[in-house]
């Protein structure tokens, strides 16, 4: 009680709007977290109290791109402490929670020839594999039952992780045609993740230090093929153990296998759910809007068409980059529902003396020990950036579009950015691309008939819920975004798909 009365009356933060059940407790953010649409209410909260709000007691989200460059790309802020949850063992850091800055720029550098424009290049006929074999996989259910409902987050989920199991260790996970592994796209961990990273307090109690914790998380199924993975690769001799090194923390190759395996066991974890959840959820909703927006379709479908002479020609290139308008499609649905949708909380980095420097955001002084963030939702959301920011518009995004209104791109930023921002962005585009393309040039499709086709939706009944709102595909904020359908139509363009007939695999 003397605690709650200090945050409200006495607390450095007491200037600051928010909810006062948010300025009391960390519990707040907690329990939307919990209810998965803690996204929703960031924005909310903006609507209703401001450019700067106090979520938590010790916590301010921003709504404003100069917070955004001001947060992120200050050499002086480093990840919040509650990213440490996440941590397997004490001491134990990977790329996602390593704190100290200097320790994730080692990380980063010896992840970055994994993921550089060059390895990428090499990995693009592997990923074309995996979408013949997505294509191939819608052309047999629409051979089975023609305009069966399809929901397209299953199939991309099982295609992104098998691309993933592919990129990170050469392994063919064959979740598009095996109901084995599916097991590997739960969820579930991911939303416990999100409810600690609203409690401060367990970065300091490291809760996934204990081991049963994260067995009854991630699964012993989960962790086994994680194993089975990993044992492969090394099989393949020590120039494949030494690509591995950039998953382990001390750097350095052990010589024990078991304690190998063990090291890069949780890297593993973050890299296959980072570039497969995020990809799925981009795909699920960029296909949920096109089948909403005849006219966006209709152009895109011109485009694809238009820019290759056969199906072979889809591949990264002039072609494909010269692709306008997929590319501002692609950035509409990532800013409407961003796969990573909420706030990633921030600390100032205290001096060699343990001091910090005055921190300055957007114009704020901000007192030493408050974590910050912006709500990447929130501000994708923010009429100021992206007018009647609930319509789906690609062209605010072609470069006409951006020359009206320049400051929408500064406003977009669902890779973050910064030191810590995402490293397979380049990757994420051509993977996007390539699928999108693929897809249109061997199909047309449509929304579902009946209830199927209302699958992902809003419902208004969930929080948040406005008027304006309808049209929006439903995410569920989970640290990345949780999300049902669409269950879409597909029709062959009968011509184009006899060279896919061959080979055709069975799927469960
Ligand atoms: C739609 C696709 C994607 C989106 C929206 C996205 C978004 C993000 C965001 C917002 C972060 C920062 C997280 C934080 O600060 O806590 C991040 C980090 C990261 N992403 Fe992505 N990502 C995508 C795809 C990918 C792919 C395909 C890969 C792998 C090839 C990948 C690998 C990573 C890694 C390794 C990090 C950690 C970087 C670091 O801490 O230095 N992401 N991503």
């Amino acid at each position: 009680m003397a605690l709650s009365i200090y945050r409200l009356l006495f607390h450095s933060l007491r200037k600051y709007p928010g909810p006062v059940t948010a300025r009391m407790s960390s519990l707040y953010a907690a329990f939307y977290a919990f209810r998965t649409d803690l996204h929703l209410k960031a924005w909310q909260n903006h609507a209703n109290y401001g450019p700067v709000v106090r979520q938590g007691p010790n916590r301010l989200v921003f709504n404003s791109f100069n917070a955004l460059r001001d947060i992120y790309q200050n050499e002086r802020i480093t990840k919040s402490r509650a990213y440490l949850v996440s941590q397997r063992a004490p001491g134990a850091y990977g790329l996602f929670n390593a704190i100290d800055r200097h320790l994730h720029q080692k990380k980063r550098k010896l992840l970055g020839p994994v993921v550089n424009d060059r390895s990428i290049r090499t990995f693009e006929p592997t990923m074309i594999d995996q979408i013949d074999i997505f294509i191939r996989q819608l052309l047999l259910s629409c051979q089975k039952e023609p305009l069966a409902p399809i929901n397209m987050t299953k199939r991309f989920s099982y295609l992104t992780m098998d691309i993933m199991g592919y990129f990170v260790f050469g392994y063919p996970l064959d979740l598009q045609t095996e109901a084995t592994n599916r097991f590997m796209i739960d969820a579930t961990p991911n939303f416990f993740l999100n409810v600690a990273l609203q409690l401060p307090v367990l970065g300091s109690i490291r809760l996934s230090n204990y081991r049963y914790l994260r067995v009854l998380l991630r699964g012993s199924k989960y962790r086994n093929t994680l194993r089975k993975m990993i044992r492969n690769r090394l099989a393949e001799g020590e120039d494949v153990k030494s690509s591995l090194l950039f998953m382990t923390d001390s750097l350095r190759v052990s010589e024990n296998d078991d304690i190998f395996i063990e090291e890069i066991r949780s890297e593993a974890t973050f890299l296959l759910s980072a570039g497969s959840d995020t990809m799925s959820t981009w795909l699920s909703a960029l296909f949920f809007y096109l089948s909403r927006n005849q006219e966006c379709y209709q152009r895109l479908t011109r485009e694809i068409r238009g820019a290759f002479r056969c199906a072979s020609e889809i591949q990264s290139g002039p072609r494909l980059a010269n692709c306008y308008y997929l590319r501002s499609c692609l950035d509409e649905t990532l800013r409407m529902s961003p796969p990573i949708p909420g706030t990633l909380w921030r600390k100032q980095v205290d001096d060699d003396n343990g001091q910090a420097e005055p921190l300055i955001i957007d114009g704020h002084h901000i007192p030493s020990g408050t974590e910050v963030g912006v709500n990447i939702y929130s501000l994708h959301h923010n009429e100021e950036y992206f007018p009647e920011p609930f319509t789906f518009r690609p062209e605010r995004f072609l470069a006409d579009g951006l020359e009206a209104g320049k400051v929408s791109k500064d406003g977009f930023a669902p890779f973050s950015l910064g030191a810590r921002g995402c490293i397979g962005k380049s990757m994420a585009y051509q993977e996007a691309s390539l699928i999108v393309a693929k897809t249109l040039w061997y199909f047309d499709f449509e929304k579902a008939q009946g209830s199927a086709g209302k699958l992902g939706e809003v419902r208004t009944k969930d929080a948040g819920s406005r008027q304006e709102r309808a049209g929006e595909y439903q995410i569920y904020d989970v640290f990345g975004a949780a999300h049902d359908g669409p269950c879409l139509s597909f029709r062959p363009r009968e011509d184009y798909v006899k060279e896919l007939v061959e080979g055709v695999k069975r799927i469960d």
